[in-house]
């Protein structure tokens, strides 16, 4: 077994009986970090992102999480692949999304991403009778670049 890095305690393996919760968007950094605080919470977290690399996983959750967690590898924009994910979990985590620079090089591809991957979520979590969908903001929200904390004045010119 592998360790987490930097020495981080490893988070306990799921009991047959956790749970499942899906996380979009799984395999990057708050993915990650949102797949050990939900192992730790002692639910069993289900992955739905792109990405089949599960290095990041790994480092942040162990090596064993990482080899033995439901990791379906899938485009938010297809709700098949989403529902099929999503079959048999209470609730989902959307965490799959782009950021400006992204967005700002293919305009379209983020909005079927952020927009209509984000209502692909909503539809799928009704349509499951799910307890609650949770999902991230951007940074972009505090405006431009520079500042050393987000102010009032600020979230009022959104970069994204
Ligand atoms: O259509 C998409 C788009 C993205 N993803 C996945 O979503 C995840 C996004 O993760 P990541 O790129 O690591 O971003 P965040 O988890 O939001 O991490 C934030 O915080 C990190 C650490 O500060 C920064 O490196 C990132 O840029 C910043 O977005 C990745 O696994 C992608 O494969 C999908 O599954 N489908």
């Amino acid at each position: 077994m592998s360790t987490p890095m930097h020495d981080l305690d490893v988070p306990p393996l799921p009991s047959s009986d956790a749970p499942k919760v899906l996380v979009t968007g799984a395999a990057g950094f708050i993915g990650a970090w949102t797949l050990r605080a939900l192992l730790f919470e002692g639910y069993c977290p289900v992955v739905f992102d792109l990405k089949e690399d599960r290095r990041l996983v790994a480092d942040i959750c162990g090596s064993d999480a990482a080899n033995m967690l439901h990791w379906h590898t899938g485009d938010i924009r297809n709700m098949d692949q989403l529902q099929a994910a999503a079959m048999g979990t209470e609730r989902i985590i959307h965490l799959a999304g782009m950021l400006t620079p992204g967005c700002r090089a293919n305009p379209r591809l983020g909005a079927e991403v952020n927009l209509i991957g984000l209502l692909n979520v909503f539809a799928i979590a009704q349509t499951l009778h799910q307890k609650g969908v949770l999902y991230m903001s951007s940074a972009g929200v505090y405006g431009p670049s520079g500042a050393q904390y987000p102010s009032l004045q600020r979230c009022m010119v959104p970069l994204s």
